[in-house]
């Protein structure tokens, strides 16, 4: 797979609470995303985990606490200059502007890039990563099956060449089929040397997946470890996500 530079900067979360008006939703929370490594945040609805991701991106601000990427501080920078950095994101549901065509989407996607040769060169590798993609480049996204929406909405994120890429859910609403399709993309982009946060509630899938994983619960970190660990723990499975 033809995509982006290897990570070699580590993401650093420490000591975050945010939350909305007075009440804090993340607290305390301490998550590391090395380079190159498929790292997960499991929680159930209403965890914690859009607002890590949206605290990460800039979205909403740290009440206390600082996240690092490599040896830049970001917990206040703008969300432009975050991504600018190079993290960028996958909506959650794999959203994507469904009366846009498949290549308007990508632009999209490289509006931070002001250079237009760029633009085009970039979606040309992603085309070859992609190939249903260049065949539907003309067709309205809102037409593309789920997998293909998945597929762009991916393609999107990467189309400023980033380091670290932050899934928010992108098995949310995918039927068994498309789901293993997104998590066999990720796969593939570990094996290109990005960086990738997953965050998800399909806790087996994710666990295979990825390298090491934290369970955050009421926007707490309850338990960390590698997958290998999470796995073979049950109270953790039954405790927090319903699977025996
Ligand atoms: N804009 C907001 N204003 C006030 N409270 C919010 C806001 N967004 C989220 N919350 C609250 O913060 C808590 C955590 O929500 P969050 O969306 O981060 O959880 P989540 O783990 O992503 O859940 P889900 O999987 O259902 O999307 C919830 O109690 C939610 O009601």
């Amino acid at each position: 797979m033809r995509t982006a530079s290897e990570s070699s900067r580590k993401l650093s979360i420490i000591g975050v609470t945010a939350g909305y008006d007075k009440a804090d939703v993340l607290k305390n929370v301490n998550v590391e995303a090395k380079p190159g490594q498929v790292t997960c945040i499991l929680g159930a609805n209403g965890a914690g985990k859009s607002t890590l991701i949206r605290t990460i991106l800039g979205l909403n601000r740290a009440r206390k606490g600082e996240i690092y990427f490599g040896g830049d501080a970001i917990a206040r920078m703008p969300t432009h200059r975050i991504a600018a950095l190079g993290i960028a994101t996958v909506p959650e549901g794999n959203r994507v502007l469904p009366k846009m065509t498949v290549s308007e989407n990508l632009k999209v996607g490289g509006l931070l890039i002001r250079d237009n040769a760029r633009v085009a060169a970039r979606m040309e590798e992603l085309f070859e990563t992609f190939p249903r993609l260049k065949e539907r480049s003309g067709q309205l996204a809102g037409t593309l099956s789920g997998g293909e929406r998945s597929m762009l909405s991916i393609a999107r994120g990467l189309m400023t060449d980033p380091e670290l890429i932050v899934f928010d859910e992108p098995s949310l609403g995918l039927s068994p089929l498309f789901v293993s399709e997104v998590f066999a993309i990720v796969k593939r982009l570990k094996a290109a040397g990005l960086s990738i946060l997953l965050v998800e509630q399909n806790v087996r899938q994710t666990l295979r997946v990825a390298d090491y994983g934290y369970v955050l619960v009421q926007g707490q970190v309850m338990a960390e470890g590698d997958s290998e660990t999470l796995m073979q723990n049950p109270e953790l499975h039954r405790a927090y996500f319903g699977v025996h």
